[in-house]
């Protein structure tokens, strides 16, 4: 779909529906970077009076918060999925298979809704339309851990890597790092969502935003949950003694732009995506699974009525 047809559909009276899934090693700012997104306490700030115990109070469960958006005039609502963070001891594997698992179980959902002779009317489709899976700000390059857990998923959902924490790299290390990760992307064969462009079907200017998106991949992402005065204007931002960082401001980060992605310009697309290219692969593998048990079923079947007495 092209900018300017997505353009048009903006300012329609039905709130669109868009799912995401945020993933990464616990502490990166995942919560704080929802909030900071949403310009919303979308997840609530875990209680914590006593800082010993606040470092064991982190999200242990997999759970989604749905909130309204409105951004450039394009109404949302936008679910997002908050995972555990995992660590150095846990076991990453477990950890996959449990978001593995959260994405096909709302494809399974989807499918078994496909075939009721009737639909229900309230069905809610769930289907996760992106996951952002969070890289923790090393500057040196993926660990094997990022790779494995993309190269997993990256078969059952659109993922838009983003770099945690960016404010605690240099410009510097920041394009070094950026640079570093989309070699080892390609080099695992990670399939990463990255703007693709259509000639037959977007126009130039699509085209060329697209291309600027894709020049920024991975995302450098600061979250924040204060506002300051900055200039006059209230600004989401981070104090440091040497300065402050701007979350809007796309000399500090990418946070605007991501934004505009993922509540605006690129909903539809990877809505679409979702569905005609993920939940259809997953569909007829499942399909396919149920045929191949079918006929063994079929098969044993046979075999036993030969084996029974008095059969020929
Ligand atoms: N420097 C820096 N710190 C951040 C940023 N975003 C969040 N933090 C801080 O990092 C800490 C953890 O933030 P959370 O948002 O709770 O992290 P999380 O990934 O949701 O944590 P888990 O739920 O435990 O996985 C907090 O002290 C935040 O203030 C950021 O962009 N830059």
């Amino acid at each position: 779909m092209s900018m300017s047809d997505m353009r048009a559909r903006r300012g329609g009276k039905k709130a669109f529906l868009f799912n995401m899934i945020i993933v990464g090693q616990a502490g990166l700012g995942k919560s704080t970077f929802i909030n900071t997104l949403t310009n919303h306490p979308t997840i609530p700030k875990r209680q914590c009076d006593d800082p010993a115990q606040c470092t064991l109070e982190k999200t242990v469960d997999i759970q989604a918060y749905t909130v309204e958006t409105d951004e450039d005039g394009m109404k949302m609502q936008l679910t997002v999925v908050d995972t555990p963070g995992f660590g150095e001891n846990i076991d990453s594997s477990t950890h996959f298979n449990e978001i593995l698992s959260y994405i096909e179980h709302q494809y399974d959902d989807v499918l078994a809704e496909e075939s009721k002779i009737k639909r229900n009317p309230k069905f809610q489709d769930s289907r996760i339309h992106v996951l952002l899976y969070f890289i923790p700000p090393t500057g040196h390059a993926l660990r094997e851990i990022d790779i494995e857990l993309m190269k997993r998923l990256c078969g059952r959902v659109n993922i838009l890597p983003c770099i945690a924490k960016a404010d605690t790299l240099t410009p510097k290390e920041l394009a070094a790092f950026k640079m570093r990760i989309m070699e080892d992307i390609a080099v695992n064969e990670i399939q990463v969502f990255d703007f693709p462009c259509d000639e037959n079907e977007d126009d130039d200017e699509t085209m060329q935003e697209n291309l600027e998106l894709r020049s920024l991949l991975p995302f450098a992402v600061v979250g924040s949950d204060d506002t300051l005065l900055v200039n006059g204007r209230t600004l989401r931002a981070r104090q440091y003694p040497w300065g402050i960082v701007e979350v809007e401001n796309m000399k500090h980060c990418d946070v605007a732009q991501l934004r505009s992605v993922l509540l605006s310009t690129h909903v539809q697309e990877l809505k679409e995506l979702t569905h005609d290219v993920l939940y259809e692969a997953y569909r007829s593998e499942k399909l396919s699974q149920l045929e191949g048990l079918a006929e063994k079923l079929a098969e044993l079947n046979m075999q036993a009525q030969e084996q029974q007495p008095g059969s020929v």
